[in-house]
């Protein structure tokens, strides 16, 4: 591809991009996939050059640009060799007219930046959008840290997480034999840190309330090394499909899952009313935290989405409250840095049940807040997360 057939990939992909956070369609990754799988004719460093120019234009626009073009000419704006190839040949962009729609540079949408700026200074908000690394987590079932480490090269040991290498960015990791022998999992530091804040042990009852795809629940498993009951649930049946296979490649042994219907989240589990040692709610949330990951989320969320998404939360912590046996533990997580999902979500539980009491023991990283703990790419280079671990009395 031409530098200008380069350019014009990266304007159409975002366009696809910007319609479906406007429609709450795929998401970036995905939509590049799909447009190369359809292009197979377009080399590796052709994909590796589009897809750099598309998620530079991503970073830099806070607001959701008017079009992929507007995403672009701000990128060029930055980038004399990216403006030249608005050159209007046959398979690339028109040239650039002097009163074009540009879109702003920014980090987040105006509405949301005021509630950030509350919580979290303009230096440490730019870097909700700096490159993530890649992380994974050793499955301590199968191996320890220090057997895997060599087997993958320039990998290194997570400042914090005991379990956790970092890989070198483009490591493909689910083309690694130790990935498909369960030996290693993709999980940012982060997400490590806070599931151990859980403190499932062997022999313990937990219930992992969102568990997705299992991320967490993994994690937790491996905690219990295989004894005790692990009980997943959630309320997307497509994601909780891909626990199963993640389970088994893991070598976990039983985890229950059970598919929750929104809104009568608590019917399907009546009958482990109370009796939960631990309980991890990994709610839905805005993901402020991952925005390195997918910085086009900001694009997504709107002050309506949000409100909807700090309900369910309430709800949620009070569902599994429910399930948590006397001297038991609720462990509330959310990857958002925004005090609306965490602090006050976990202040507002807090008056409603008094008689539960905050864990302050701080986890392997982050720093006090409120009642619970948050980490944040800027002070621990991990995405964003709030935590906090709250006591039910015996
Ligand atoms: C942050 S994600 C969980 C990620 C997962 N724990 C992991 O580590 O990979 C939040 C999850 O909450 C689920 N969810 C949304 N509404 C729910 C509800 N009413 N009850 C249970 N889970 C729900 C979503 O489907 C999503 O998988």
């Amino acid at each position: 591809m031409t530098p200008a057939g380069r350019a014009q990939a990266a304007i159409d992909l975002l366009d696809e991009i910007i319609a479906a956070a406007r429609a709450g369609g795929a998401a970036a990754d995905t939509l590049i996939a799909r447009y190369f799988k359809a292009r197979r004719y377009a080399g590796s460093k052709d994909r590796r050059a589009v897809r750099d120019l598309v998620y530079r234009a991503i970073r830099r626009a806070g607001e959701p640009p008017v079009t992929g073009r507007a995403a672009l000419l701000g990128l060029a704006r930055e980038d004399a060799e990216l403006a030249a190839a608005f050159d209007g040949s046959p398979r690339g962009p028109a040239r650039i007219e002097p009163d074009e729609a540009v879109a702003p540079a920014g980090v987040v949408p105006d509405w949301l930046a005021t509630r950030l700026a509350g919580t979290l200074d303009p230096a440490e908000q730019a870097t909700l959008l700096d490159r993530a690394p890649l992380d994974i987590r050793v499955n301590g079932l199968k191996a320890t840290r220090d057997q895997v480490l060599p087997m993958i090269a320039d990998a290194v040991p997570t400042p914090h997480a005991p379990m956790g290498l970092r890989l070198p960015e483009g490591t493909n990791v689910e083309a690694l034999p130790l990935f498909a022998d369960g030996l290693i999992e993709i999980q940012d530091e982060g997400s490590q840190i806070v599931t151990e804040v859980a403190g499932a042990r062997p022999g313990m009852t937990v219930v992992d309330l969102c568990a997705g795809a299992g991320g967490k629940t993994l994690a937790l498993a491996a905690a219990m090394r295989g004894e005790g009951r692990l009980i997943a649930c959630d309320a997307d049946r497509a994601r909780l499909s891909r626990l199963g296979p993640r389970a088994e490649r893991a070598g976990i042994g039983a985890v229950e899952t059970r598919l929750l219907d929104g809104g009568r989240e608590g019917e399907a589990l009546v009958d482990i009313n109370g009796m939960a040692d631990v309980v991890l709610v990994d709610a839905p949330c805005s993901g402020t935290g991952t925005w390195r990951r997918n910085p086009e989320a900001r694009w997504r969320l709107t002050p309506a989405r949000l409100d909807r998404l700090v309900a369910l939360q309430a709800r949620l912590i009070r569902v599994a409250a429910a399930l948590v046996r006397p001297g038991g533990s609720l462990t509330y997580i959310v990857c958002s840095l925004l005090n609306d999902e965490g602090a006050d979500q976990v202040a507002a539980f807090l008056k409603d049940y008094p008689e539960w009491v905050a864990a302050t023991e701080a986890p392997m990283a982050g720093r006090q807040h409120g009642a619970g703990f948050r980490l944040t790419p800027a002070a621990d280079g991990t995405d964003g997360f709030f935590v906090a671990r709250l006591q039910r009395p015996c």
